[in-house]
């Protein structure tokens, strides 16, 4: 029996992981998709043709990257609602707009018009039948610190030469969306509490705490 059986998951259920970049996203999404015996839906990084180009020129390159992110995501969106869920999936569609897109306009690195053109796209593209919001959003927080370290460690040179403020500026508004955010039932996770790397028993608690959120959620669904 695996652990989706065993803490009795539907096999439909779509879980999505919502967090600053650095924070154990990626890690978690293949941890626990193994775990459940999901499929995975990854952000594309490493093929993204706006990537470098945008933390060169935030103001020259941001309107290029949301709309790259949000047809990606909404591509991503349509095949987990064409295979009828059982997906874990990196990164939420509500962090594009809630925090990326709104930051790069308050901070004078996207225009008012391009912000209001992708706004109105990612409006009209969430309110389609392919859009279903996640069964549960799981949330990584911890300590900046880390969460800077684990960033150079990692080493995409892009990130490692931007300067610190931005990730600051991130941490915080992510801090006040997880806040304000009511689309799905959530999960908090403090990335000092788990460790996926080095604890082989890691995995299966966070699978017991989803299992919970989503049992106490699952009498509202459809309302
Ligand atoms: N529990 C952990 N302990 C130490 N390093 C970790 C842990 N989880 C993830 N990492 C490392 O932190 C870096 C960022 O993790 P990643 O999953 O890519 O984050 P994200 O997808 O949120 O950007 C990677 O180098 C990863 O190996
Ligand atoms: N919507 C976005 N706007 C700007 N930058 C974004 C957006 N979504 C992801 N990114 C960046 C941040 C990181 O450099 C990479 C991948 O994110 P990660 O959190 O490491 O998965 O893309």
């Amino acid at each position: 029996m695996n652990l989706r059986e065993k803490y009795g998951i539907p096999s439909t259920s779509v879980i999505t992981i919502a967090g600053t970049v650095g924070v154990g996203k990626s890690t978690l999404t293949k941890a626990l998709a193994n775990a459940l015996q999901f499929r995975t839906s990854f952000e594309k990084v490493d093929t993204n043709p706006y990537l470098d180009k945008f933390y060169s020129d935030f103001k020259r390159w941001s309107f290029h990257l949301q709309i790259f992110f949000l047809a990606e995501r909404f591509k991503e969106q349509k095949k987990i609602f064409e295979y009828g869920g059982g997906f874990v999936q990196d990164r939420s569609i509500y962090e594009d707009v809630g925090i990326f897109a709104k930051m790069h306009y308050e901070k004078g690195t996207m225009s008012e018009v391009d912000y209001e053109t992708y706004k109105g796209l990612f409006d009209a593209m969430v309110m389609t039948p392919y859009f279903h919001h996640p069964d549960l959003l799981i949330y990584l927080e911890g300590p900046f610190d880390y969460i800077v370290d684990r960033i150079q460690q990692r080493g995409r040179h892009m990130e490692q030469e931007t300067p610190i403020e931005y990730w600051r500026e991130l941490y915080n508004r992510y801090e006040s969306w997880i806040d304000s955010f009511h689309s799905c039932p959530v999960l908090r996770m403090n990335i000092c509490d788990y460790d996926l790397l080095e604890d082989e028993d890691a995995v299966e608690e966070i699978v017991k705490k989803a299992s919970n959120i989503l049992k106490e959620a699952a009498p509202y669904k459809g309302r």
